[in-house]
């Protein structure tokens, strides 16, 4: 691999003594890493069904690495039924610092792809509201499918500039996450292309955006509430020195020890401007540890306004029909009532919203919550990200396949399956993991697997 010249000067400069074992850390093989998904399966038992040969990630508890030689989790059929993410092992990190817990307000304001979201949903047990935002139309695909396939229930995906959130979510938040665009200094060895972008210039533009992102952020955390700054870039620049431009700007907040700190290195004050409180932050490194890299820094908000009273906001309405055809499908197909939901439309597609979310008026939403489905002339649609939050136990029709069956194969390459059974919409799983909907009729499960997700 050929490492630009000034990020190798600059990384000897810092690094002195240690830079030998750093630069060797670039022959090593890179960790591997996948993390059981909480909201899918307990880590005990997914550890007993499990297939590969794992060994666990000392900072995360439901983190393991695997041996990419040997196994491809990503390929498995658990990894479409989302009992598992997979994540580099120092980028699980900046979640498990942030430790958001069931029933709070959560933000995750640099989302996508999703692999710090759906660790925070885990964490929250489909509990509070977690607000995932992605100023990236593109990048917004990959981030809600990963919601969707682990089965996240109680997020909002925003498409918006950071700036944008802040009057509307004034004191509103308990945890915010901003995993920051960076100049990817982790990421070279696995990905060559974030090598060839850097520059030095580049990273003082994205220390100037990451202080941007933080600022915008300061207002919408409540008094007492804390937030994680992390980024998969070693360069001081957009670390210790974001971090210290950042506490001067904004003397309500302060850096509170990382939990998990004895499993990494600390910051590193004489790169910043020497203030020994950024000893505080963590440095996950390559040559110290088995994963990409990292930089968490944990803050306390000691002071500002308390938010916004506790109360949902107006959301689109929903007609008497849509309600109706929601019922009928519930009636017909589910062992649940859905009085208490709070519901909205956007177009013809139907929503659960979660508790206590404010008005989105004027804000790009991608997913106001829950999609259930699709509003047709006379029935609901149920969608996909429904039948993938949905249990077993949830449903009046479960058809469970073996991992060894073929018809499940058949199943997720959208084949129709010779089937005897009840009449209607049916869940599909392998074991009593759901993968999607089916429809029983005449002798047959006629096939909803979505086509973009087929097998060949
Ligand atoms: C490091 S990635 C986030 C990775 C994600 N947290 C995960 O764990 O999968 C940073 C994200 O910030 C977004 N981003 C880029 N510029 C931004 C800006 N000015 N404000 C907010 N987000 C931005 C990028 O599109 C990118 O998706």
């Amino acid at each position: 691999m050929h490492l630009p010249t000034d990020y190798l000067e600059q990384m000897k400069t810092w690094l002195q003594h240690e830079f030998p074992a750093f630069l060797a850390s670039y022959e090593k093989v890179p960790a591997r890493g996948l993390r059981v998904n909480r909201l899918k399966i307990d880590t005990e038992a997914f550890l007993q069904r499990s297939p590969f040969d794992l060994s666990p990630i000392p900072w995360c508890p439901e983190g393991f690495y695997y041996d990419h030689e040997q196994d491809r989790p990503g390929k498995h059929v658990y990894h479409a039924a989302g009992l598992y993410y997979i994540q580099d092992p120092s980028a699980m990190a900046p979640a498990e610092v942030l430790d958001p817990q069931p029933g709070e307000r959560v933000l995750d304001l640099c989302a996508a792809p999703g692999g710090k979201t759906t660790q925070i949903a885990a964490k929250m047990q489909g509990k509070g509201l977690l607000v995932a935002n992605e100023i990236s139309p593109q990048r917004i695909k990959a981030l809600v499918e990963n919601l969707e396939r682990c089965g996240v229930t109680n997020a909002v995906v925003l498409n918006e500039r950071p700036e944008r959130l802040t009057e509307r979510f004034v004191g509103f938040f308990d945890r915010i996450l901003i995993d920051a665009p960076c100049s990817g200094e982790g990421m070279f060895r696995k990905d060559p292309e974030v090598c060839e972008r850097w520059s030095v210039r580049a990273t003082h533009l994205c220390a100037d955006v990451q202080l941007e992102i933080l600022s915008a952020a300061a207002p919408m955390l409540r008094p007492g509430g804390v937030l994680v700054y992390s980024t998969c870039t070693f360069n001081p620049v957009e670390n210790e020195q974001v971090i210290a431009r950042f506490l001067s700007d904004h003397p309500e907040f302060t850096l509170i020890p990382v939990p998990q700190a004895s499993h990494y290195q600390p910051g590193r004050p004489e790169w910043a401007n020497g203030c020994d409180s950024l000893r505080l932050a963590s440095r996950l490194w390559p040559h110290h540890l088995r994963g990409e890299g990292h930089f968490v820094a944990l803050m306390e908000k000691t002071d500002g306004p308390e938010g916004t009273k506790r109360r949902p906001g107006k959301m689109p309405p929903v007609s008497a029909d849509a309600v109706k055809q929601l019922r009928t499908f519930i009636h017909e197909t589910l062992t649940c009532q859905c009085d208490d939901w709070l519901l909205t439309m956007y177009g013809d597609h139907l929503y659960r919203v979660p508790d206590e979310l404010p008005s989105l008026k004027g804000l790009k939403v991608e997913r106001p919550g829950l999609h259930l489905g699709q509003v047709k002339r006379n029935r609901l649609e149920p969608s996909h990200t429904w039948a993938m939050a949905l249990k077993p136990d949830d449903v009046q029709r479960y058809v469970s396949f073996e991992v060894d069956d073929p018809r499940l194969y058949q199943y997720l390459q959208g084949e129709t399956i010779p089937f005897d059974g009840d009449k209607g919409w049916t869940l599909v799983g392998v074991e009593r993991f759901p993968l999607g909907w089916a429809k029983v009729s005449g002798g047959m499960l006629k096939n909803h697997y979505p086509k973009w997700l087929r097998w060949d």
